[in-house]
């Protein structure tokens, strides 16, 4: 395996009686699509959040190694967890967390101006990107105008907007068809992978999965096997 961008050991977290993870152990080189998946409750989740530093786990380590240098994720405060999160990494997640009130273009651009970039130059590469995801012609309508499909294009495209070298998905499929299913894959592994970026994505979907190159599986807080798919 080529370098690992991202490497987690002994991950533990706990929330109440729940052992969400009990020691999970995981190691994503560059460019690889990973998909997690096992029944609910196994931890997926958790797993992700804990991986991107939303979570901090409560034992164990992460190593982000972007070519910058090296990162320990879980050595960090919450404030420079929160930069990390914005200047390296995307997120794709089922609902979204798109701004309803704002448009496909601002909600793109917002993500790049939280980082300092100017609102003109933000909105110039959000179009691209925008352009990019077969959505030209739909800048200005508000996130509610849009399909489920066109949301999660969207979602994509505010995720990869500012560069990030590693996009985190939580059943970014979820809530759609599976025509639109596909194409939001289509969609989400060409702005990812195709660009040589690293894509992680959580799902129950067997399609979803059998699109990544190595598939996870986690079964009561634990990653019990790997596979790569058919
Ligand atoms: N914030 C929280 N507070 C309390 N319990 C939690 C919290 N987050 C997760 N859990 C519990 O930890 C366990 C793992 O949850 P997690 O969401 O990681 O599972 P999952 O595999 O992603 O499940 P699903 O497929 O249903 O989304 C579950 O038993 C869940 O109820």
């Amino acid at each position: 395996m080529t370098t690992a961008i991202l490497e987690a050991s002994g991950l533990t977290k706990t929330f109440g009686a729940t052992r969400a993870l009990d020691g999970v152990r995981l190691r994503v080189a560059a460019g690889e699509s990973v998909a997690i998946m096992g029944a609910s409750g196994s931890g997926k989740t958790t797993l992700l959040h804990v991986l991107a530093g939303i979570t901090a786990p409560d034992s164990g380590r992460v190593i982000f190694t972007p070519p910058t240098g090296v990162v320990d994720v879980t050595a960090l405060g919450e404030r420079d967890r929160s930069r990390l999160r914005r200047e390296q990494f995307g997120f794709v997640f089922q609902s979204g967390l798109l701004i309803p009130e704002l448009t496909a273009i601002e909600n793109v651009a917002l993500a790049l101006m939280l980082n300092g970039t100017s609102r003109g130059e933000a909105e110039h590469q959000a179009s691209g990107w925008l352009t990019a995801l077969g959505l030209a012609g739909l800048e200005q309508r508000r996130i509610g105008q849009l399909s489920g499909g066109q949301a999660q294009r969207v979602a994509i495209a505010r995720a990869q907007v500012t560069g990030a070298s590693v996009i985190f998905a939580d059943e970014p499929t979820g809530a759609l068809d599976s025509h639109t299913s596909t194409e939001v894959m289509d969609a989400l592994l060409g702005s990812t992978v195709g660009q040589g970026h690293t894509l992680i994505v959580v799902t129950h979907n067997d399609e979803v999965a059998a699109r990544c190159s190595r598939i996870i599986d986690m079964r009561d807080g634990l990653v019990v096997g790997e596979r790569v798919p058919a």
